[in-house]
């Protein structure tokens, strides 16, 4: 019988704003402690997905397992959990966070304490983590280590006495960063003859194994040929393996207390797998579950639609699959006029949406038309019943409502004094209402106040970022719903209403905004053989129009010279720009006019 001494196992989270260097420092780490040589760090190697390398941003949260041979001459087991930046992702860092007992608090040298920053310090403080300050980039002239101290202690109440000063990319200060770990983050508690208590962190789907689990032990230990039991679901399995990724897959002999590792389910099917649930012997329940998350609620829907009909059915195998791993993804058949058969597909935020449609189109080999997203309306019906909507499809007609309540955030930023007139100006803009204002320093300043959803998904966290030159940080909770006085506009193209295009908007800005979509239709749409006028409506009332004007499409004509290869080539890049068309009665539209409302300016 082993017994199990945990004084060696070190868990911890590495959290920061986006682009200050997790991904980086995580690769000096495995570097350093030759998890992997030198030469086979590809560059990032936690970020695993194509799209988080393509565009240096972590999605995923992945834990690897490190071992460290220490000054004092023991070796110690790290479990490294990488976690997402960006605020759409904000679930899967407190995901992270619940396994862990240290985070490294990573913060720019050069920019100080950002909006991320301060949001996963305080995740991480209201998980009770060892907090460790890292303050890297010191290598960069405009590094300013001493003044971020100060911001770190102002700012986020955190003392940085201890922070440590590193390098991501000339490695200084890793050592040092590796022995804080080992002294400032206490090892994990748990008992280890206790009957298993398992968290389930994520999991993914593979084609032999079923799904695979990432866990972390809280008590007892975990090994092949156990019979298991999913606490929240009720299914049994028979445990098929263990082990720990370094960073690849390595099986081991079982996961004891206070570890992090994986576990094969055999399951096939993935909805069996529940993130956040507890994994426990079938014979020899724990007594309770580890506490939950708190499910991550989607608050922007957008229906996706195949460009090819015949695509749907392989849509939905799609969806299912990246359910797996990405537990906040719901959706439910649609169907349009204009596209077709569909789904509409709720997601935490915009990025997740790019990130979702982006996955489904590259890994799973699929064209996609996404419609402009909504949030979830009630709908209150003259008859004095309600419906829950999340397409303005589905809104009823007028003569049958009552009227209309919308989703409301509670949100606040905290900016610099001095652009807080800024804020406040954005804010009314967005039809939100200002609230109490309190100074959390001289350097800072915490803005509340209430704003309808809708005005949030459209551009206001790009909006904000400019006109407070990126000081802003915004941080929002559900707050209630709010009756206000919304409508459906509805976009006509050569005198066809075209669903998919409607979209639900405040009375108030509903003709600047048909306005603005008429002339960017006007844009987006290629000239046709004939003319098509672009209309805005609202239920019969037609409110602006603006008309794409027609063309010869004899593109051929100019080539007088005959130069066959030339010839071919032009026709070659016509066909090229209409597999990205969607024919909408005889008018060809492109992906992106779609989702052209995100773009209007209505101002
Ligand atoms: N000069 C310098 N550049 C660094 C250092 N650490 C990271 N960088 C650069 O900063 C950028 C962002 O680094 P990442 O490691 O991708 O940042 P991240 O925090 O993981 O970003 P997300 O995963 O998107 O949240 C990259 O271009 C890195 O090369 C450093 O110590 N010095």
């Amino acid at each position: 019988m082993t017994t199990y001494d945990t004084s060696h196992i070190r868990n911890f989270s590495i959290v920061a704003h986006i682009d200050h260097g997790k991904s980086t420092i995580s690769d000096r780490i495995l570097e350093l402690t030759h998890t992997v040589e030198e030469r086979d760090v590809s560059k990032q190697m936690l970020d695993t997905m194509d799209i988080e390398q393509e565009r240096g941003i972590t999605i995923k949260s992945n834990a690897v397992r490190v071992m460290y041979a220490a000054d004092d001459g023991q070796e110690y087991q790290f479990n490294l959990i990488d976690t997402p930046g960006h605020v759409d992702f904000t679930y899967e860092v407190s995901r992270s966070l619940s396994a862990c007992e240290g985070a490294l608090l990573v913060v720019d040298a050069t920019q100080g304490v950002e909006a991320q920053t301060v949001s996963n310090a305080n995740l991480a403080m209201n998980s009770d983590l060892d907090i460790i300050p890292v303050i890297n980039k010191i290598d960069l002239p405009s590094a300013h280590p001493e003044e971020v101290k100060e911001e770190i202690e102002e700012d986020l109440a955190i003392p940085a006495d201890d922070a440590v000063l590193v390098s991501g990319k000339t490695g200084e200060g890793i050592h040092e960063l590796l022995e804080a770990i080992v002294y400032l983050v206490r090892p994990p508690a748990g008992d280890a003859e206790a009957p298993l208590k398992a968290l389930i962190l994520d999991s993914y789907f593979d084609e032999y194994r079923g799904v695979v689990a990432t866990v972390r032990v809280f008590d007892g230990v975990m090994r092949k040929g156990q019979q298991l039991r999913m606490m929240a679901l009720g299914d049994t399995f028979l445990c098929d393996g263990v082990g720990c990724k370094r960073p690849l897959e390595t099986p081991l002999a079982e996961l004891g207390v206070g570890e992090v590792g994986y576990v094969v389910t055999g399951l096939k099917d993935p909805s069996l797998v529940k993130t956040g649930d507890t994994i426990t012997l079938a014979d020899r329940p724990c007594a309770e579950a580890c506490p939950g998350y708190h499910e991550a609620k989607p608050m922007v829907f957008t229906g996706l639609f195949p460009i090819d009909n015949k695509q749907y059915e392989n849509l939905r195998d799609a969806l299912e699959k990246l359910r797996v791993n990405d537990p906040s993804l719901t959706w439910a058949p649609e169907t349009s006029v204009a596209l077709g058969f569909g789904f509409r597909v709720g997601f935490l935020g915009l990025l997740h949406m790019e990130v979702v449609k982006e996955r489904l189109e590259r890994e799973f080999d699929l064209d996609l038309i996404a419609t402009s997203p909504s949030v979830d309306y009630h709908v209150f019906r003259t008859d004095g019943t309600m419906v829950d909507i999340t397409s303005p499809q589905d809104l009823p007609d007028v003569t049958r409502i009552d009227h209309i309540e919308e989703p409301y955030l509670k949100a606040k930023v905290i900016v610099p004094p001095e652009f807080m007139g800024a804020v406040m100006q954005l804010v009314v803009e967005h039809r939100g209402e200002t609230g109490n204002m309190v100074y959390l320093s001289e350097k800072s300043v915490e803005v509340h106040f209430d704003i309808p959803l809708a005005e949030l998904i459209l551009d206001f966290f790009d909006q904000l970022k400019s006109r407070t030159r990126g000081y802003a940080s915004l941080d929002y909770e559900m707050g209630d719903y709010r009756t206000s006085d919304l409508v459906k506009l509805d976009i006509m193209l050569a005198g066809e209403t075209v669903d998919a295009l409607s979209f639900i908007v405040h009375r108030d800005k509903a003709y600047s905004m048909a306005r603005g979509l008429c002339d960017k239709l006007k844009d987006i749409i290629p000239r046709q053989q004939f003319e098509v006028p672009i209309q805005g409506a609202i239920g019969n009332k037609i409110i602006s129009r603006s008309t794409v004007r027609a063309v010869r499409k004899d593109v051929l004509a100019k080539c007088y010279g005959g130069d066959i290869s030339r010839k071919r080539k032009l026709l070659e890049k016509q066909k090229e720009g209409k597999k990205r068309m969607k024919a909408i009665g005889s008018v060809e539209v492109p992906q992106e006019a779609f989702l052209a409302v995100l773009k209007v300016d209505d101002e």
